[in-house]
């Protein structure tokens, strides 16, 4: 109940703060985590990730992020989004593992339902969307770029990608791994799940993880060029085509999504489950010194 509230009010300020600034040419809207740039003419938005240190994704995030893009989506001038980064370094560390852990199982459902809300918006988009991989995109953030039409990914080993699950002592859901299925072939999938595999960047272009590899300070501008290739095909050719790929995937999950939420809610209730995310938020302090 909160929450729709919540999605109401962000609407409804956001959609002032659109016409403010649409004076100046260009337009933005933002929430507090994530930024939304719209260059006129060319009808591209620019989708900017704000959520430090990692942007992962909390279910504010996550709400912020579902309400952005049905504004986008219900802007016929929009035509495409690039997805990217405001935090140094990191395009999203990939589901909020404090939102999994330590709550209660009404928690968990609820946000469970709100990842699988991003997941559909963003995966049966009608628009073109970019990712600008620039930084580490592990998990439910390299869910958030295979979502997308085209990955451009900065080339610097540092950044990783890929849905290592399996090394926090979880599973992928079957929609993680139907789409990751699509995209790289299913024996890599099934290697890659397996051993919760996060890709360096040439390793991820190889298995085609990612589209593109660039310098760091060209991952905005290719995304721009790429962008523009895509924008010369009809907009209609383009959707049913798109539709026709992505559609029993989706639907795979559209005619389950209240027993997905229940399978997700028991699994991760469970106390060996807690128990192993507990290891993993350790290490990742530990990791500090
Ligand atoms: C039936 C189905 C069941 C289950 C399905 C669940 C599917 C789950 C999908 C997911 O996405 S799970 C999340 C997976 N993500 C990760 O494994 C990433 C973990 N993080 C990292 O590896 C690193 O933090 C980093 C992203 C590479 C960034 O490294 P850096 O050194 O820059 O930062 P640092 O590690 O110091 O982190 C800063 C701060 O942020 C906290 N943090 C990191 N990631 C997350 C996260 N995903 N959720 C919540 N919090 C996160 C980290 O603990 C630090 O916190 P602190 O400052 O308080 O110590």
């Amino acid at each position: 109940m909160a929450l729709a509230a919540a999605r109401r009010l962000l609407l409804h300020a956001g959609s002032r703060l659109g016409r403010r600034e649409a004076v100046d040419g260009a337009r933005r809207f933002a929430n507090k985590r994530v930024l939304v740039e719209t260059e006129g003419p060319a009808g591209v938005a620019v989708m900017k990730l704000r959520n430090p240190p990692v942007n992962s994704l909390s279910l504010e995030c996550l709400t912020e992020f579902t309400i952005s893009l049905e504004k986008l989506e219900n802007d016929k001038s929009i035509r495409g989004v690039i997805l990217t980064s405001e935090c140094p370094g990191i395009f999203s560390a990939g589901l909020d593992l404090l939102e999994m852990y330590g709550r209660n199982p009404a928690h968990y459902a609820e946000y469970w339902k709100n990842v699988q809300e991003l997941w559909l918006r963003l995966y049966t988009s009608n628009m073109i969307l970019v990712s600008a991989i620039n930084g580490a995109s592990p998990a439910g953030g390299c869910l958030l770029a295979l979502c997308c039409d085209y990955r451009v990914m900065a080339d610097n080993p540092k950044y990783t990608i890929g849905l290592n699950e399996s090394l926090l002592g979880i599973v992928a859901p079957f929609w993680f791994k139907d789409m990751y299925v699509n995209t790289i072939g299913h024996r890599e999938a099934e290697r890659a799940l397996q051993l919760g595999t996060l890709f360096p960047p040439a390793e991820a272009l190889k298995v085609g993880v990612v589209d593109e590899l660039v310098p760091e300070d060209k991952v905005h501008s290719k995304a721009r060029s790429v962008m523009a290739k895509w924008l010369a095909i009809p907009d209609h050719s383009r959707q049913l085509t798109k539709n026709m790929m992505r559609k029993a995937t989706a639907d795979n999950l559209i005619k389950q999504r209240e027993a997905d939420i229940q399978n997700f809610t028991s699994f991760i209730s469970k106390d060996s489950i807690q128990k192993s995310l507990h290891m993993y938020l350790e290490k990742l302090k530990q990791k500090k010194g």
